[in-house]
């Protein structure tokens, strides 16, 4: 029995009535049955209606059970398929198992095995979805204003919760946008430290002539302009949280004055002759790859052991595509309450082309794109002719089918070379292109095309005629 001990449905396409009645005889009070005589209602039926397992008659008047069998295999990969033959012809049954039949009956199929063979196909299932619910849990964390639900970035989740309890520093990396900040918060939160400052400074914001300063403050005079003592931002993060955020712009000069820091823990405030000494927890970031700012000469190669003890590596949004649905919808919520709308969900066409883009800008670029549509349309529903167009024109630029699916959209864009090419043919490599996406599942496809899945089995027909 399937789920909550419900009752499979089992559809038999067999074209003889009485032979029918005897299946549903023995099926009795087992499963909810349903019986089609021909091919083309069980396409149909299984278009439209949810069933568990089919027993296929090869034999069929207006289908060769073969290729109906093929066409129910584009349409669905898993559903069991228990075919059933009126010869002995093994080499039929062998055709039937390579086209992925999941079991078969010969003519006449005594009640006995004809049960065994249906509840094997059914445990089959049910292992099937099960193990697919265990190895996709599906389960999304949200962390300090984060929200994932792939791999890396839940194990990046763990580690920052097991590893934000001691003192060891943490360096940052990641593209910009991908959320350095947030892990440098989250890190604070999580520790020991969490009701003591938080104190970010951002060495790319401020002029190199002021980041010392800035850093461990000055007394009065120290410069022209310093009018009064200034304490630093070492100072203010005592008994808490520093974070150097894009360290790789930190001149080099002040790079060894922070090593010393670092090490004894202790500073001298610009034109002074005393020093501070401070209890600080460090974290550091950067969007640039640090080995090779070490090797350009930009960052002290011991600056940055020192400080790496914790190395977060974020990997850009396309990397962890199956986190942008997620983001989106949150930021889509957050968004559409700030700006007083009432979008509440993202329409399967939009989801995929969010799902599909390369996003350089990471997620800041994701929430400017959704605070745009909020901004300029009416919920509730974020619809992908609302995107902007850099999202729906598979551009050569935009690389992210080639990267989730493995799909060149190049090739299929005919308007590339300037050549002209027949609307039917057109329209047949951008289905095709999206069958291979969608891994010719045909509910799938239809639903991205935003088209019927009949409307797909019409047009593969005519192509068929087309050559
Ligand atoms: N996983 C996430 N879920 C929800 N929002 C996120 C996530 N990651 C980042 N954000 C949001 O994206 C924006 C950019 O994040 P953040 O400023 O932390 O990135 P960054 O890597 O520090 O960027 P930069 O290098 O440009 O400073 C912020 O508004 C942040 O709240």
């Amino acid at each position: 029995m399937l789920e909550n001990n419900a009752k499979p449905t089992i559809l038999i396409v067999e074209d003889n009535k009485t032979t029918a009645l005897i299946y549903q005889s023995f099926l009795a009070d087992r499963a909810l049955v349903k019986h089609v005589s021909q091919g083309r209602d069980a396409l149909e039926r299984l278009r439209s209606e949810p069933i568990d397992l089919i027993l296929l008659d090869i034999g069929l008047p207006d289908t060769d059970g073969l290729e109906l069998l093929r066409q129910i295999r584009q349409f669905d990969r898993e559903i069991p398929v228990i075919i059933v033959t009126s010869k002995a012809d093994s080499s039929l049954v062998l055709t039937a198992m390579q086209h992925q039949a999941t079991d078969y009956l010969q003519k006449p199929v005594e009640k006995v095995r004809f049960l065994v063979t249906v509840n094997n196909a059914i445990q089959q299932l049910e292992l099937k979805r099960k193990l697919n619910a265990v190895s996709q849990p599906n389960v999304y964390q949200v962390f300090h204003g984060m929200v994932a639900q792939s791999k890396p970035m839940l194990e990046l989740f763990e580690v920052v919760r097991k590893a934000a309890k001691s003192d060891a520093s943490f360096f940052i990396t990641g593209e910009s946008g991908t959320g350095k900040e947030l892990f440098a918060e989250a890190v604070h939160f999580e520790s020991k430290r969490r009701n003591r400052p938080f104190v970010a400074i951002n060495c790319a914001a401020i002029p190199h002539q002021l980041l010392e300063s800035e850093l461990f403050g000055h007394v009065k005079g120290a410069f022209t302009g310093a009018n009064s003592n200034r304490t630093g931002a070492a100072q203010r993060a005592h008994s808490g949280t520093l974070f150097l955020d894009e360290l790789g712009e930190l001149p080099y000069e002040l790079q060894s004055k922070l090593l010393r820091f670092i090490e004894r823990r202790e500073f001298t405030p610009v034109g002074s002759d005393r020093t501070t000494k401070v209890d600080v927890r460090f974290i550091c970031a950067t969007n640039r790859d640090p080995l090779d700012a070490i090797k350009k000469g930009q960052l002290r190669e011991d600056l940055y052991y020192r400080l790496s003890v914790i190395p977060i590596i974020i990997p850009p949004l396309r990397e962890r595509a199956e986190d942008i649905p997620l983001i989106a919808q949150q930021i889509l919520k957050r968004v559409a309450v700030q700006e007083g709308k009432a979008f509440n969900a993202i329409s399967a066409t939009a989801e995929t082309l969010l799902h599909d883009y390369s996003w350089p800008g990471n997620v800041r670029e994701l929430i400017n794109v959704i605070r745009k549509v909020v901004t300029l349309n009416d919920g509730p529903i974020l619809a992908a002719r609302m995107l902007p167009s850099e999202l729906i024109r598979p551009a050569a630029t935009n690389t992210a089918l080639q990267n989730t699916a493995g799909v060149s959209v190049e090739a299929s864009n005919p308007q590339d070379n300037g050549l002209v090419q027949p609307l039917w043919l057109v329209e047949k490599q951008m289905i095709e292109r999206a069958l291979q996406k969608c891994n010719y599942n045909i509910r799938a496809t239809a639903r991205i095309l935003e088209v019927s899945p009949s409307t797909l089995y019409r047009k593969m027909k005519q192509w068929k005629l087309q050559g």
